[in-house]
């Protein structure tokens, strides 16, 4: 048994701490607030972000970040935007152990581009990080319906450790030595899902949202490349696994916004009014910004920035996109 902190008590960290906890582990769900932790413990259940799961004894919600001290391991599940501040102060609440940590969220910092692993060497040098990222609706996985995912870190030494950590009957994880490569993939795929559910929202119908899975991954995959990521990992679970899921279903927050984009809200006021996070909206325009210094050309992760920062409208974005110059298929340079 290993004592595991959990940082980030939203839906995904809940699940997270739910299935650790399940198969034996002593878990902390760390969230900001005190009475919320309070509320949660009372009611044996985190009903604000994942209703109808009882939480297993074996997990206690915190708000203290000195528990992280005693950990054996760490998840990160705070969301992109934030996620420097936390890792700075569990850095200092973990007296900057070299505890392993594995990087949850999935998007890239606005101000840096920066994605979670190099915000984390800077935030927290001396922690050992690795990433967990795939196809995984956190109500899924609390349920205990089968999933897989990848688990990527350079030590084959620490990859080991994780997968028997983390590992359970129904989610079963797979190794990668290529933590960027898992990263890049789930900071993309969110932006392609508000793309797919806006021409869903528009009532342009599967073969436009099948287009645009096709071209957005041509787009994922040229721009994990020019970034140094391996084609196995873009093409595997953190990449195309994840962006088939989330470019399909409701059930994604990413998906939803675009949906909601599709059909006339407006971006911000949708942004305001939601509990959860849709990471792609942060994370669209870092994106675009790192892909043009790189000369990657990016246009529907383009058009989505655009749509969500209200630069332009879902008309002038599609008719733009269906203009462009007629060219080869491949994922080729643009
Ligand atoms: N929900 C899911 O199915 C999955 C989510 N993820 C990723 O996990 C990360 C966390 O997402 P969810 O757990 O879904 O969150 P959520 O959308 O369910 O809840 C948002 C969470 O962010 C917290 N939060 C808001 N402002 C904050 C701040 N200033 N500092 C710290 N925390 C703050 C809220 O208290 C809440 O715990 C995201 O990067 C997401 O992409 C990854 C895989 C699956
Ligand atoms: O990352 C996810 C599933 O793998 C969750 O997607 P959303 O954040 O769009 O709900």
């Amino acid at each position: 048994m290993s004592r595991v902190f959990v940082a980030g008590a939203g839906s995904w960290g809940t699940a997270l701490g739910v299935l650790l906890a399940r198969e034996g582990h002593e878990v902390r769900l760390w969230m900001r607030s005190p009475d919320k932790a309070e509320a949660v413990a009372e009611a044996g259940e985190n009903e604000a972000y994942l209703p109808g799961v009882p939480l297993p004894d074996l997990l206690t919600p915190s708000s203290d970040l000195v528990d992280v001290a005693g950990s054996d391991a760490c998840l990160f599940v705070v969301p992109a935007q934030h996620a420097r501040h936390w890792m700075e102060e569990l850095r200092q609440a973990s007296s900057e152990a070299a505890l392993p940590v594995a990087l949850c969220s999935k998007g890239l910092e606005r101000s840096t581009l920066m994605p979670m692993h190099e915000v984390l060497a800077e935030a927290w040098p001396e922690a050992r990080g690795a990433v967990l990222s795939g196809p995984s609706f956190a109500a899924d996985v609390a349920r205990g319906l089968p999933t897989a995912v990848t688990l990527a870190c350079e030590s084959q030494a620490e990859r080991e450790r994780w997968l028997s950590l983390v590992s359970a009957a129904n989610f079963r994880l797979y190794a990668s030595d290529d933590p960027f490569g898992a990263e890049i993939g789930g900071a993309v795929k969110n932006v392609l899902a508000i793309a797919c559910g806006i021409a869903i929202g528009k009532g342009f119908g599967e073969s436009a949202k099948a287009a645009l899975i096709a071209r957005g991954f041509a787009e994922l995959q040229r721009f994990g490349l020019a970034m140094g990521a391996k084609q196995e990992t873009l093409s595997g679970l953190s990449g195309l696994g994840d962006l088939v899921l989330t470019a399909n279903s409701p059930q994604s927050r990413n998906f939803s916004l675009g949906l909601a984009l599709g059909q006339g809200a407006e971006p911000a006021a949708y942004l305001r009014s939601q509990r959860s996070v849709a990471e792609g909206a942060a994370t669209a325009r870092p994106l675009t910004e790192k892909a043009r210094a790189a000369g990657v050309e990016m246009p529907i992760c383009e058009g989505v920035a655009a749509i969500v920062e209200g630069r332009d409208g879902v008309d002038e974005t599609i008719a733009k996109l269906m203009n462009r110059p007629l060219r080869a298929e491949g994922a080729g340079k643009s």
